[in-house]
């Protein structure tokens, strides 16, 4: 489990996160969602330890991560959005770039072996000799989910990875991530902006607003009208289709 306690965060004088306490349970898919500026990256990127916190305390399975000496990269596999990819590199050499923490640069029999599992796995068999500027954004993600298993870590961490894809990669996206978890044991944190594609594939929700948590439980739980309308400050209203809580939010007002 990843435990958040009293995690406080600024930049200047400004403060981004303030006082977060959540806990991100595993075997899980756990979404951080809430509006533009609220929060989400500075939170992943804390989680990450790619930042830095100003105060407060984030244990992964009991351990501080922000204690000197720790090799965070065999506890968490980190995936940012990449808007560029302009290396010259095959899809086998990007991925096995994830057994960096274990070879240091130089592949083993068992990072082979991984790395040949993995993309058996993913079934990236047909493209793994392709260089990655010549693969589709699809095909280009599951490229990086490959990356990121090679790592074998128990905890995957995803910043916006439905950015870009169109609604069938990013259900197929999903879907991958559901097989991680319930196939590899996997607990996985997803930043992400679409509350339905949240409410049909994740389990966990945290939302931010201003740098607080407006809601921390359930999907299920958050997907009623007065979260929302507090979370972002609109008025949306909720559908049931299939079983699945819907948000619908086309009433948008029009004096913008
Ligand atoms: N390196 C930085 N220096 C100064 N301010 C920053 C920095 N990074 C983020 N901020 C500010 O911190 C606040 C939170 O930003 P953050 O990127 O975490 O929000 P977010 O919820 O991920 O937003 P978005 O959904 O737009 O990606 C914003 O006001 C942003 O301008």
């Amino acid at each position: 489990m990843i435990v958040l306690e009293n995690v406080n965060q600024s930049y200047g004088t400004k403060d981004v996160l303030k006082n977060i306490n959540v806990s991100i349970p595993e075997n899980k898919i756990t979404a951080i969602i809430g509006p533009n500026g609220a929060g989400k990256s500075t939170l992943f990127n804390a989680i990450s330890r790619m930042i830095p916190i100003k105060t407060g305390s984030i244990k992964i399975d009991g351990i501080e991560i922000n204690q000197k000496g720790l090799n965070v990269s065999k506890l968490i596999s980190v995936l940012k959005q990449q808007n560029h990819f302009n290396l010259k590199l095959t899809a086998y050499e990007l991925i096995s770039f994830g057994r960096y923490p274990h070879s240091k640069g130089k592949l083993n029999e068992n990072c082979i072996q991984k790395i040949e599992e993995v993309i058996k796995y993913l079934k990236l068999e047909s493209v793994r000799n392709q260089y990655i500027d010549t693969l589709s954004g699809g095909q280009l993600q599951r490229v990086l989910l490959a990356m990121i298993l090679v790592q074998d870590t128990k905890y995957i961490l995803l910043d916006e990875p439905l950015n870009n894809l169109d609604m069938k990669y990013a259900v197929e996206m999903m879907l991958l991530l559901q097989k991680f978890v319930e196939e590899l044991g996997k607990t996985i944190v997803v930043v992400m902006h679409d509350i339905n594609i949240a409410s049909t594939f994740c389990d966990h929700v945290i939302a931010i607003k201003d740098g607080e948590v407006a809601y921390d439980g359930n999907i299920n739980d958050m997907m009623h009208t007065d979260v929302l309308n507090n979370v972002y400050d609109h008025q949306f209203c909720i559908r049931e289709v299939d079983g699945k809580k819907i948000c619908v939010f086309h009433n948008i007002e029009k004096n913008l």
